[in-house]
């Protein structure tokens, strides 16, 4: 026993333990299982941290009836524990917490008072005895006392002679003995020798260490009768007559007992046997595999043989309740008709016509070919375009179970493997669990945010994701907890990303990419009306004879009060709305209630009107209509205004087109300059290629002084220090599709020409000045509509992408192809070539 905690008294109120058919003695160990609600409470609040474990004392107390399993009674406690201190905690979280304690007894307690039951019980305590290590404790003898010990010790040290082990042994226990102070003899010789509870229970009330000793003398006699007898039986040949029980068993070396298998009751043994028999029987209703059967089987023997107090026994018996709650053979019929599909995926879902028919293609196939096999399909798009739940609307379909699988941060293999069984804690990884709660062996799997991914210490989890979407492999997938083998070839697996550049590219290759680009302003429109709305306002408990949103309302929070790709963010601005106008609608339950009353005449509501600018703030007539005051009551005022003109009213700004994992942006680039000694500085966390560009911009404009009629202003080009910056500066970027838009800001700064506002430009240069094509067109139209800008300079070559940018957009914007910078500079201002000379002008004068 540790030697400080001779320095520790017990306290006044002590958190309790209470332990069945079972008493622990002070100087002796015991491990205890936490099976009740109380107990794991106990064990949860007070003993998790680890710093102060071991100097924490709780009262362990057995208690006369029920089993600590299902009786929650604290009245029927004995009056008499000991207090102890938690040596180890041994076990496992999940699936459900099941630990088992090693505590040691230090010594007696009387419970005074009960001071609290739930969530665990807490009495007051009056300590009865010394600590049991306290070797200094002055001990009051008596003649009758002393002979007493010695008696009892004597009678101890011939119950060690005789016991049937290693010399080494028995000299250890012998040494043991003489070391162990007489007043803890007793308890300590009462609780190696085979006694029954309410023996057990007699030490422990024997509070007088005279009458301990009487106690326990009987049962240590009882121990060394029952070894004469064996060997006595041994000698006559009849070794099998006599029992382990009638014999008893002293168990323990170096002071730490502990309860053994031989010594359970036989209660306890019924109870594990019948929930082992419970287990062998669900084994052999899944229908597994032979491989998995033979192996849980293994496993069954193995618990029967194994004490239930040990933590592996809580280890095995999870392992083979989620072998037996895995669905091997049960799975769910697809209900798939093509037609059905189709109307199901438009019923869902407005728009995102290349995704549904792509899906329904993947459909048609799987269904003539009648399996799932092929390749794996990757929905890549900016956040809240709709991924998902398309995902959700297909296992619908299907009539399959769904489950989200979050790869977002995922860096450890086990994560989708599981934890070898051998780890304390282990756990099935993400695919088994997720086939647990789903209980079908064909699930649609959602496998979200596959690019975010990362490689950590503990191996790539990408390369286990590749075994569990390969066709090939995945009848055969071993995950380390379960050991066996399961086949994932039912399941259909769906993947989900916004940035296709950072998923694995061996993952990649294994999946068929599908982009969804985000939304215009119009498609956003009509998700709202038929999807968003519709769904907040069930949500809200509210219906549209209590909240209506017009047109204008909705189109104008989609470009004041998001600026979003998807549309996640005008789904949370009408929640807002619906959650505002529950309160309203609320407020005023007579209205409510009697809509037929909310006619008011038209002379009432327009003198109300007349009050105040904003309808929202009087008691409203039902329905709630949300205007533009009322918007701006609950939402507050405009977040995005159109700032265009405002931002490009000086030389040296222009706004670039970028394409992000969050969908398109547009950039506004700057550039300032000052006297120095031509340095370029650049800032916005930008990439090498980025600022490649950059330097390759200059260089282009340094180079063509003269056709921007700078030839005689050396001074501006070679005195001048120049920055170029590029918001947001906290969000990194790279690629070289700024180029013609950082030449274009250049050539302003140094001409002192400000850039068209109402344009927008993206395409990569050569240092010739060539115009190069660039990606993300799409993404890089709707982001500049979104924004108000009407007019775009893009490269020639990229004229072939524009089929992608929807009819409706296309109808409202002005495209102007570039092949060459000179193109570009000649429409990015108002009165032509900055240098106040045309292209054409220059070169007849060259
Ligand atoms: N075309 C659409 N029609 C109807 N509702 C839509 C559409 N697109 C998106 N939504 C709705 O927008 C919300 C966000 O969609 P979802 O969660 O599927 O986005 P996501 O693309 O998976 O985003 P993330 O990448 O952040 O996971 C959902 O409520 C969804 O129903």
């Amino acid at each position: 026993m540790s030697s400080d905690s001779s320095s520790i008294a017990v306290p006044r109120r002590l958190p309790l333990l209470l332990i069945t058919d079972n008493v622990l003695l002070p100087g002796s160990s015991m491990r205890i299982p936490v099976r009740s609600l109380k107990n794991m409470n106990m064990v949860k609040s007070r003993l998790m941290d680890r710093n102060t474990l071991r100097s924490t004392i709780i009262g362990v107390i057995p208690k006369t009836n029920g089993s600590d399993g299902i009786d929650e009674d604290v009245s029927k406690v004995h009056p008499i524990g000991t207090a102890a201190v938690v040596v180890q905690i041994t076990g496992t979280n999940w699936p459900r917490p099941a630990y088992t304690l090693l505590v040691t007894g230090l010594c007696r307690f009387q419970v005074e008072s009960m001071l609290q039951e739930t969530p665990y019980p807490i009495a007051t305590v009056k300590q009865l005895d010394k600590l049991s290590d306290d070797d200094n404790v002055e001990i009051k003898t008596s003649e009758e006392l002393e002979s007493l010990a010695e008696n009892f010790r004597e009678q101890a040290t011939k119950l060690v002679d005789m016991l049937d082990t290693s010399i080494p042994v028995v000299a250890k226990l012998k040494k043991m003995l003489d070391s162990v102070p007489s007043q803890h003899l007793p308890d300590i010789c009462s609780t190696i020798v085979k006694a029954s509870f309410s023996e057990k229970i007699q030490v422990l009330d024997a509070v007088d260490l005279a009458e301990r000793f009487k106690t326990a003398l009987p049962l240590l006699m009882r121990q060394i009768e029952g070894l004469k007898l064996l060997r006595k039986a041994r000698k006559e040949g009849k070794v099998e007559i006599v029992t382990r029980k009638e014999m008893g068993r002293p168990l323990n070396m170096g002071g730490v007992f502990r309860k053994a298998d031989s010594d359970l009751d036989e209660d306890e043994r019924d109870e594990d046997v019948d929930e082992i028999s419970d287990l062998a029987n669900k084994i052999k209703a899944a229908g597994m595999p032979d491989q998995a059967y033979k192996s849980a089987m293994k496993e069954v023997k193995r618990l029967k043989k194994m004490p239930a107090h040990m933590p592996e026994h809580a280890m095995i018996r999870n392992y083979l309740e989620l072998i037996t709650e895995l669905p091997w053979s049960k799975g769910t019929k697809d209900t798939l008709d093509i037609t059905q599909a189709k109307k199901d995926l438009d019923t869902d879902h407005y728009g995102l016509e290349k995704l549904k028919k792509r899906v329904i293609e993947y459909l048609a196939v799987r269904q003539l070919k009648n399996s799932l096999k092929g390749p794996i399909l990757c929905f890549v798009g900016p956040p809240g375009v709709g991924k998902t739940s398309v995902g959700r609307s297909l296992a619908n379909t299907l009539g399959r179970e769904f489950h989200r699988i979050a790869l977002g941060g995922v860096c450890d293999q086990s994560d989708i493997r599981g934890h070898r069984r051998t780890y304390i804690g282990s756990m099935p990884g993400r695919i088994i669990q997720g086939l647990r709660s789903v209980n079908t062996n064909n699930p649609v799997f959602l496998l979200d945010e596959i690019d975010k991914l990362t490689k950590g210490i503990h191996g790539d989890p990408s390369a286990a994701l590749l075994e569990v979407l390969d066709p090939e492999q995945n009848n055969n997938f071993v995950d380390h907890y379960l050991n066996v083998p399961f086949d994932l070839s039912q399941v259909l697996f769906i993947a989900t990303a916004n940035n296709i550049s950072t998923i694995p590219p061996a993952l990649l290759d294994r999946m068929e990419i599908i982009q969804i680009p985000g939304y215009t302003a119009e498609e956003k429109m009509h998700i709202a009306r038929r999807h968003l709305i519709p769904k907040q306002l069930k949500e809200h408990g509210l219906t549209d004879e209590q909240l209506q949103l017009p047109d204008d309302t909705v189109r104008l929070i989609i470009t004041s009060y998001t600026r979003e790709a998807g549309v996640r963010t005008l789904e949370r601005r009408i929640a807002g709305i619906c959650r505002a106008v529950a309160v309203k609608v609320l407020e005023n339950p007579t209205q409510d209630l009697d809509l037929g009353k909310k006619e008011q005449t038209s002379q009432g509501k327009d003198e109300s009107q007349k009050e105040s600018a904003s309808a929202f703030i009087h008691p409203p007539d039902m329905p709630i209509i949300i205007d533009e005051a009322a918007l701006e009551d609950i939402l507050g005022p405009a977040i995005f205004q159109a700032e265009m003109s405002q931002r490009l009213s000086q030389p040296g700004v222009a706004v670039g087109l970028a394409w992000t994992s969050m969908g398109g942006e547009i950039m506004f680039v700057e550039a300032t300059r000052m006297v120095g000694e031509g340095k370029i500085t650049l800032t916005g966390q930008l990439g090498d290629v980025m600022k490649e560009s950059a330097s390759l911009a200059l260089n282009w404009v340094r180079a063509n002084a003269r056709k921007l009629g700078l030839e005689s202003r050396h001074d501006l080009l070679q005195n001048t220090d120049i920055h170029i910056h590029f918001p947001a500066g906290a969000v990194g970027k790279d690629g070289p599709s700024a180029g013609i838009t950082i030449a274009t800001v250049l050539a302003s700064l140094f001409t002192g020409v400000c850039v068209r506002s109402d344009t927008a430009m993206t395409g990569e240069i050569t240092l010739r000045g060539l115009v190069l094509p660039v990606g993300g067109i799409k993404e890089k139209m709707l982001a500049a509509h979104r924004a108000g800008i009407n007019r775009v300079i893009l490269p020639a070559r990229n004229r072939k992408d524009l089929h992608e940018v929807p009819e409706s957009i296309r109808g409202e914007m002005q495209f102007v192809f570039a092949t060459t910078l000179e193109d570009v500079l000649e429409t990015a201002f108002d009165d032509g070539f900055p240098g106040g000379r045309s292209v054409s002008e220059l070169q007849s004068k060259l």
